[in-house]
């Protein structure tokens, strides 16, 4: 084992802390396994050698005879069929404890392992995840974090065992024949040598497997949340074909496995053959010979079985545990991912701001060559109504970014009513903004729901009091169950105009100081826009509102205007917003 593995074992040990009772009693119970496999081919040396033979009962066997019955045949053949009785029946119980307590104890520990590695993907920058995707994530996720029970119960636990029994057979082996047990152990080196040389070419070719399935599930999540486009384009075909062309690639991959594994175990098949025909050749001479028993060359049989078995384990064991090393090192390569926004260790907390920015000299870019934001300086007082124009891929959407830290900026900084947002509570600092987008994000929930998600404790009062602030209230009331009426995945339920108001009613009981629109009624028709921008008049009432648009109308609503191109601040113009837009509208008439 090299240092990197070790060092993996030691952390999957270390998060499987709550659940080390458990493993370990069910270690313990793997251990009663072994004085069963030994009691198991007792049975048939008893009858070979005692009933029929002369060989007198064993003590542990004697002791339950009353002294006229030890040497009795029926006595002997009756203590034959008990042992089989007792033993099948010890160790089916022993299956049943460990089977119900493995499965308690895999689904716990899975979903602790999921949970926490879901909380890191939450608190994940959004960089992150724009450049990883979501399916990425969910394969890691869902498929990946299962690897710590495969490893933990599945693989180690009967590993251990398995050493066990070795180690007892070739106790017990020994203990019987000199010679014979020196063949069956002769085939442990080679073994060894063809596991390692194995399992590190396996465990590449399990990474590659986990690689290509997971790009084969992203064209599933991609399709499955795009369809009405691509069906809009008529490209069912076509995405089939490059679902097809992904999966190819992952099964190529896992045959490619299938074959290595299986060759692995055609050898290890064969380096067994070979120790059983050797074992038997010399066996049958001993008995003709007279150096021992034919009961005790059938319990010597019996054992060989019993002592390759553990080994077949012991080499599947490791090979397995190659796929759980290579899922589990997924997960924590994800967990190893520094969140990128990051509180300072004095960050303070923040009840409710004031509401004024300041920007200073704020440069950022996604990739650390090309800058997308540069040198951005400007000053909002509380209460501002703040327009940011700018032509498309200029930057406005990338100001927001940095704005709520969803980024941290690479130069300059960025101050909330005196203080770097970096000194503040993360938690505190977001709960400072509402949101509301040009295509809004509502949850497969009922709309009563979705509207509480910006004030989980607020009362049902509450919620009807958004909703009618939102203008939402009439449409919500005639819907089939009022405010319990289910939205569907993405609320896909509703139209585009109804979604919007729910995410407006949303952002009222958030009741943030600091509100940004980022085009909310881009993609409404008039009327709807009418009513939208009505709920939205009154919702920017008292509070510093950021307003991403590219309409120059609803710019004459806003005090201070941002114009950006190519990443910098063209034109910053405060209190002459009516008088800036004619212009802009001059400007604009000209060019065309
Ligand atoms: N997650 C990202 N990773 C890398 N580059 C990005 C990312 N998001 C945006 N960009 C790039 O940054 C630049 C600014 O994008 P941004 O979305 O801020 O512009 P915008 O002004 O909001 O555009 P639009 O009006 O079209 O929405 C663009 O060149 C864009 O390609």
């Amino acid at each position: 084992m090299n240092r990197s593995t070790f060092f993996t074992f030691r952390r999957i040990w270390l998060q499987a802390r709550p659940f080390w009772g458990q493993i370990v009693l069910l270690f313990f119970l793997s251990l009663l396994a072994t004085p069963i496999a030994l009691l198991k081919p007792y049975a048939v040396k008893l009858v070979i050698d005692s009933a029929f033979g002369h060989e007198p009962l064993p003590v542990f066997i004697r002791f339950f005879f009353a002294e006229g019955y030890k040497f009795s045949f029926t006595a002997i053949i009756f203590a034959a069929a008990a042992l089989v009785i007792i033993t099948a029946l010890a160790e089916n119980l022993l299956m049943l404890v460990n089977w119900v307590l493995t499965t308690y104890t895999g689904e716990k520990l899975v979903l602790h392992f999921r949970t926490r590695l879901f909380n890191h993907l939450q608190r994940l920058s959004l960089a992150y995840h724009d450049t990883a995707g979501t399916s990425d994530s969910l394969y890691r996720l869902q498929w990946d974090t299962t690897g710590i029970r495969t490893l933990l119960l599945g693989n180690v636990a009967p590993l251990f065992s398995s050493f066990l029994t070795l180690f007892a057979m070739v106790g017990v082996i020994f203990f019987i024949n000199v010679p014979l047990a020196i063949i069956a152990v002769s085939v442990i080196p080679p073994l060894f040598l063809l596991i390692r040389y194995s399992s590190s070419k396996l465990k590449k070719n399990w990474e590659q497997v986990k690689d290509k399935e997971s790009r084969a599930l992203s064209v599933l999540q991609e399709v499955l949340t795009s369809l009405r486009v691509v069906k809009a384009f008529g490209q069912e075909d076509g995405e089939e074909e490059r679902f097809v062309r992904q999966s190819d690639t992952a099964v190529k991959e896992q045959i490619k496995v299938a074959w290595m594994a299986a060759s692995f175990y055609l050898i290890v098949g064969l380096v067994f053959a070979i120790a059983t025909a050797l074992f038997i050749y010399l066996g049958a001479r001993y008995v003709q010979q007279g150096k021992m028993t034919l009961g005790e060359l059938t319990l010597m049989l019996a054992y060989l079985t019993q002592f390759f078995a553990p080994l077949q384990n012991i080499s599947k064991i490791i090979t397995d545990i190659q796929a759980s090393m290579a899922s589990i090192e997924r997960v924590y390569a994800l967990l190893d991912k520094e969140k990128e926004v990051k509180e300072t260790s004095h960050a303070a907390h923040l009840l409710t701001a004031k509401g004024s920015f300041r920007f200073q000299q704020v440069s950022f870019g996604y990739a650390p060559q090309k800058q997308t934001l540069s040198g951005l300086s400007f000053e909002i007082r509380p209460g501002d109504r703040v327009g940011i124009m700018g032509s498309t891929g200029s930057g406005k959407s990338t100001l927001i970014g940095l704005l709520m830290r969803f980024y941290d900026p690479a130069l300059g900084q960025i101050v909330l009513d005196g203080k770097d947002i970096r000194d503040y509570k993360l938690v505190d600092y977001r709960k400072q903004f509402s949101l509301v987008l040009q295509e809004p994000v509502l949850f497969s929930t009922s709309i009563y729901e979705n509207i509480k998600y910006g004030k989980p404790e607020a009362t049902e009062t509450e919620i009807v009091e958004a909703a009618k602030a939102a203008n939402a209230h009439e449409f919500i009331l005639r819907c089939k169950e009022g405010y319990h009426t289910l939205v569907g995945e993405r609320g896909m339920q509703l139209s585009g105009g109804e979604r919007q108001r729910i995410s407006i009613a949303r952002a009222f009981i958030k009741n943030a100081p600091v509100l940004i629109l980022d085009e909310p009624t881009s993609s409404l028709d008039v009327k709807t826009e009418a009513q939208i921008m009505e709920a939205m008049e009154r919702l920017m009432k008292g509070r510093t509102t950021f307003m991403i648009t590219h309409r120059l109308d609803t710019l004459k609503s806003c005090n201070v205007v941002l114009h950006l191109e190519k990443g910098q601040l063209v034109e910053a113009v405060r209190d002459g917003g009516s008088d800036f837009v004619e212009e802009k509208k001059k400007e604009f008439a000209f060019s065309a």
